[in-house]
């Protein structure tokens, strides 16, 4: 084997480190056993021929883009499909996948099947009968059929409700028709819709003897499975080029009185029988359960696009040399300055936050899916109303530092081999897809505004609300780390209490309670806000506090660093909130500032070692400025070599037109 010529100053930076990268890399994947089985699968994966651009995926045609992602979507998925196979419960596959990014050595903007792992099996899962199951949940773990999820139409994506798309049922035939009244009725923006999925859940309003029924969820075949054409009644195509998201093959989708029979409606919430009587659910918003899964999902990849931005951005940093701030000495590592470890120690921290507080959302996950299964609904609305808070928050504020960690590489960052926009362009559609962001605030401010009233009853609040039920009086300033973490959640009491004070003052001066909600609807994000942020900070300090006990004490204290300095960080983002509700001084701000400084300070010569220790392989980071080696400018060249542009010294365009022109002939 040839060895690895490393840059230098990696060298130096690597020589540093005062914690042991891999026991930070195995408390990251919850064990070192899952870290194992997460090389293993890396290893698998990359072993196979093809899988990994010749060409950039950014130098294709749309056409051949696409064409390109199914091929190789199809080596992929049979490596992951056989991993899938083995026999492990659902929790526990979780696990082993919670840091699985090998799908991005493959892709870069993302894959044509990624529908069909992450919402139609989990709703065949969550909304078929068992006898169903039985049928599609083995053809589908099989890919003998490729599925996805058609909720959203042309005219509707939040309001689930206002879905125009008819599934009327008649009871002659035990058949549903389904069937697009208008344009505005069309599935539009489903992933793998387009030209990859022959089946889908469709969500539909269910007309039964001319009566609706709400929304719910049908399998519907699309094309034909030996030829793949779409089927008579199914208007099928391509939504076009978006932001990012390009190998997805997002597509649009019409019926026109299309029957699919009684038994294609997955019936384990509510049943439709042969006469048509409905046996409704318990709860309509069971239907809604692929999406509170996804949501939950979304937290832990935000932590993982996180880590891998901030991985490129540290290790490019530390490489980069620019500027003479003193006279005769070499110029700095761009590392040490300190406006750059502001913009990049954050983003350790925050994916270290989302990580640790994707763990602990998992597990509540688990909890209410097992008592969904026994038939306990009364902690779904609390599962909901977290998912609405952390989904909204993880990806906003991915979305924020992927594009910091991309302005942090400066010039080449703009560079789509640094692969920093394709992330921002995966992080952003995030804020929009599973449930808009303002949207889901505006949610988990429901749940925010009755848990109020409780407390104005007088009665126990529970779980991530139970803090509600303290006082809304000023609170001292305190600046221990525990103090500032317990202030947040004043912050968000203040908020609530400011927020349904608003609501109300609107409805006595004779607003109706729909509107006096849009007035006061600012300070009811805000207030979702605070509470999101009041969860983050306090579960990323309490498990932190838990799972860092059994660790190294070198570990433990680089990762209580990042701690407080996430704690730090949000405390002097959020001053104005410190201001308006606790007795913080201009002198207290200055010191927590101090402080800020110190800690990047103590993290600098562990920056490399806390980036290394996110362990990705450099196919993973695909990026020409953040591979292990530190090569930047040669592989920045590499890949520019790579251009069409730079197959042929001159151009044709010089002879048609340019020539002419500069020659006056044109
Ligand atoms: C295991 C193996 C692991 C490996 C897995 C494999 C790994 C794969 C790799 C993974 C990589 C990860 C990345 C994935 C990539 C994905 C790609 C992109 C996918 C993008 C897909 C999409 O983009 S797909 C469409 C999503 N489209 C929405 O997301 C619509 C939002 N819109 C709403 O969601 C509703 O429209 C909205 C607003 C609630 C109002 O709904 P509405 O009008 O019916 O309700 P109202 O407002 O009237 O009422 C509200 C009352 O309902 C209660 N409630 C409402 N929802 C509830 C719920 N879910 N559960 C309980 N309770 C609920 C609430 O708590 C209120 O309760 P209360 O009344 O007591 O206050
Ligand atoms: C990359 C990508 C992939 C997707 N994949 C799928 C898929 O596979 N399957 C699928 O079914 N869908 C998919 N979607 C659709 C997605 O779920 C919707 O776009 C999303 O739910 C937002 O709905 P919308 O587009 O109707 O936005 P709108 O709801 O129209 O939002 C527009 C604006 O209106 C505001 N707004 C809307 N309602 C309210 C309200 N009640 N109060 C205050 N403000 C409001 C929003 O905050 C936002 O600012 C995808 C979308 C994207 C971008």
């Amino acid at each position: 084997m040839v060895a690895m010529k490393i840059n230098e100053d990696l060298q130096k930076e690597r020589s540093k480190y005062n914690f042991d990268v891999e026991e930070l890399t195995n408390f990251l994947d919850w064990g070192p056993q899952y870290t194992l089985r997460r090389r293993n699968l890396e290893q698998k994966v990359l072993n196979v021929k093809g899988l990994l651009d010749d060409i950039p995926e950014e130098y294709l045609s749309h056409k051949e883009k696409y064409e390109n992602a199914v091929r190789k979507a199809v080596l992929y998925y049979r490596i992951l499909q056989k991993e899938n196979h083995s026999n492990i419960s659902d929790e526990e596959k979780t696990r082993a996948n919670f840091r699985n990014m090998i799908s991005s050595a493959v892709f870069r903007d993302n894959s044509p099947f990624s529908l069909h792992y992450s919402m139609f099996i989990p709703t065949i899962k969550g909304q078929a009968t068992e006898e169903q199951k039985a049928y599609w949940l083995k053809r589908a773990n099989n890919m003998e059929i490729i599925g996805t999820y058609a909720q959203t139409e042309l005219g509707h994506g939040t309001f689930i409700r206002g879905l125009e798309t008819q599934a009327t049922y008649d009871p002659e035939t035990e058949e549903f028709i389904l069937y697009s009244p208008t344009l505005s009725s069309y599935k539009w923006w489903p992933g793998s819709l387009a030209h990859t999925s022959n089946y889908c859940v469709v969500m539909a309003r269910l007309f039964i003897k001319g009566k609706s029924h709400g929304i719910h969820p049908f399998m519907v075949q699309l094309r034909d499975e030996e030829t793949h054409m779409p089927l008579p009644g199914i208007k099928l195509g391509e939504i076009g080029a978006k932001l990012g998201f390009n190998n997805v093959n997002n597509g649009f989708l019409g019926f026109e009185n299309y029957r699919i029979p009684r038994d294609r409606m997955l019936m384990k919430n509510a049943q439709v029988l042969k006469d048509g009587t409905l046996i409704a659910a318990t709860n309509s918003k069971l239907t809604y359960g692929t999406m509170v899964f996804v949501r939950v999902l979304i937290v832990n990849n935000m932590a993982n696009l996180l880590a891998k931005a901030v991985t490129i951005a540290v290790r490019y940093s530390a490489v980069r040399r620019q500027s003479q701030p003193k006279p005769n000495e070499p110029e700095p590592q761009i590392l040490d300055y300190i406006t750059q470890q502001h913009k990049l120690f954050i983003t350790i921290a925050t994916s270290h936050a989302f990580y640790i507080n994707a763990m602990w959302l998992w597990e509540i996950y688990f909890n209410v899916n097992k008592d969904l299964g026994a038939g306990k609904l009364e902690n779904l609305p609390e599962l909901h109303a977290i998912a609405c808070c952390l989904k909204p928050i993880s990806t906003s504020d991915t979305t924020v530092l992927i594009e910091r960690c991309r302005l942090a590489c400066g010039g080449h960052g703009y560079m789509l081999s640094s692969n920093l926009p394709q992330m921002y362009g995966l992080a952003t559609a995030a804020c929009t897809y599973e449930g808009e962001n303002t949207v889901l605030l505006l949610q988990a401010a429901r749940a925010l505004v009755k848990a109020w009233s409780v407390r104005v009853e007088g009665k126990p609040l529970k779980g991530t609300m139970a803090y509600l039920a303290g006082t809304t009086a000023p609170k001292k300033w305190d600046s221990s780390v525990d103090s500032i973490v317990k202030i947040f959640q004043d912050v968000a009491i203040r908020k609530v209490s400011g927020a349904v004070e608003t609501l109300k003052d609107y409805q006595k001066s004779g607003l109706s309670l729909e509107d006096a909600w849009n007035k006061a609807s600012v300070c009811l994000t805000a207030a979702s806000e605070a509470h999101g942020r009041a969860i983050l900070l306090s579960v990323y300090k309490s498990e932190m506090d838990k799972r860092t006990a059994s660790l190294s004490s070198s570990l433990k204290k680089v990762l209580l660093q990042l701690v407080e300095l996430y704690v730090i960080y949000w405390a002097l983002e959020k001053v104005s909130d410190l201001l308006l509700y606790t007795s913080i001084t201009e002198k207290d701000i200055t010191e927590l500032q101090r402080r800020y400084i110190g800690l990047m300070e103590k993290i600098r010569p562990n920056a490399v070692g806390l980036v290394d220790a996110f362990d990705f392989r450099d196919e993973i980071l695909n990026s020409a400025l953040g591979a292990y080696d530190g090569r930047a400018y040669e592989r920045l060249m590499e890949e520019a070599m790579k251009s069409p542009l730079n197959v042929e010294p001159v151009n044709e365009t010089f002879h048609k037109y340019l020539k002419p022109f500069m020659l006056g002939k044109l």
